[in-house]
């Protein structure tokens, strides 16, 4: 679905991400973890063509990312869901508005995807909070409404940045819970996260791969995290 091969990439001066190689199998779980500013944020770009490679290629959905056309991009918006680390809305917006802005941006919705919404927001624990605007809402609320809105293209793949970063411990759970069900439907999940103890509560209820970034490198976590 999403392949990396031989990527580097830095911001300007030496390279933050060096000689990643990477496979993003249909229906896998990964979570991503390594220290703050080693580049979970930069990787998951990368994967969604948000940031393009300084060295190597990505190849998003069979299409090489260097060379997306339009209709490529717009497919693969569609098709990749994201949940940004810091759960940007706006403001003056309800919330329902506010998920379905994806639908309403690419002009594309199909009425399934419009009907989607009321049972998507029930699913995520936000039926009869769409009239409230994002101010009202609680960091909870914040990150499930977040995820909510990544989910409103029926997307395949759902790249979630830090999704459970500020919420207590009871909420994280219930996040990850979603995510987890997610996958059982047949998803691709991909996790960046520094929580070692929500990585070590999925594993006791998923198979999931643990990559960590380490000196500019992709490997694999060691069992005991
Ligand atoms: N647009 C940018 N321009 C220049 N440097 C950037 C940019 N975005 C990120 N960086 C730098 O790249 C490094 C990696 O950032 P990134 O956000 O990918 O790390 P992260 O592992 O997700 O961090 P955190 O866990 O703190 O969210 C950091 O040193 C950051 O300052």
């Amino acid at each position: 679905m999403i392949e990396l091969n031989n990527v580097a990439y830095s911001y300007g001066g030496d390279a933050l991400l060096n000689d990643i190689t990477f496979s993003l199998a249909p229906g896998s779980f990964h979570f991503l973890t390594g220290p703050s500013g080693s580049g979970k944020t930069t990787f998951l770009k990368l994967c969604y063509g948000a940031l393009l490679p300084t060295e190597g290629d990505i190849r998003i959905f069979d299409h090489s990312a260097k060379d997306m056309g339009r209709d490529a991009v717009a497919y693969a918006r569609r098709r990749i869901g994201v949940v940004h680390q810091d759960c940007k809305f706006l403001d003056h917006l309800p919330l329902d508005e506010n998920i379905a802005l994806p639908l309403t941006v690419s002009g594309q919705a199909t009425p399934d995807q419009v009907a989607n919404l009321n049972e998507l927001m029930s699913w995520v624990g936000l039926t009869g909070k769409g009239d409230a605007l994002p101010p009202e809402l609680s960091g909870g609320e914040r990150q499930r409404a977040a995820l909510a809105r990544a989910l409103i293209m029926s997307p395949d793949v759902i790249l979630a940045d830090e999704p459970t970063g500020n919420v207590d411990w009871e909420m994280s759970q219930r996040l990850l819970r979603l995510l987890i069900e997610l996958n059982k439907m047949g998803k691709t999940v991909m996790i960046a996260t520094h929580d070692l103890a929500l990585i070590r509560a999925a594993k006791a209820q998923v198979s999931a791969r643990v990559l960590r970034i380490s000196n500019n490198a992709l490997q694999s976590a060691g069992v005991d995290l």
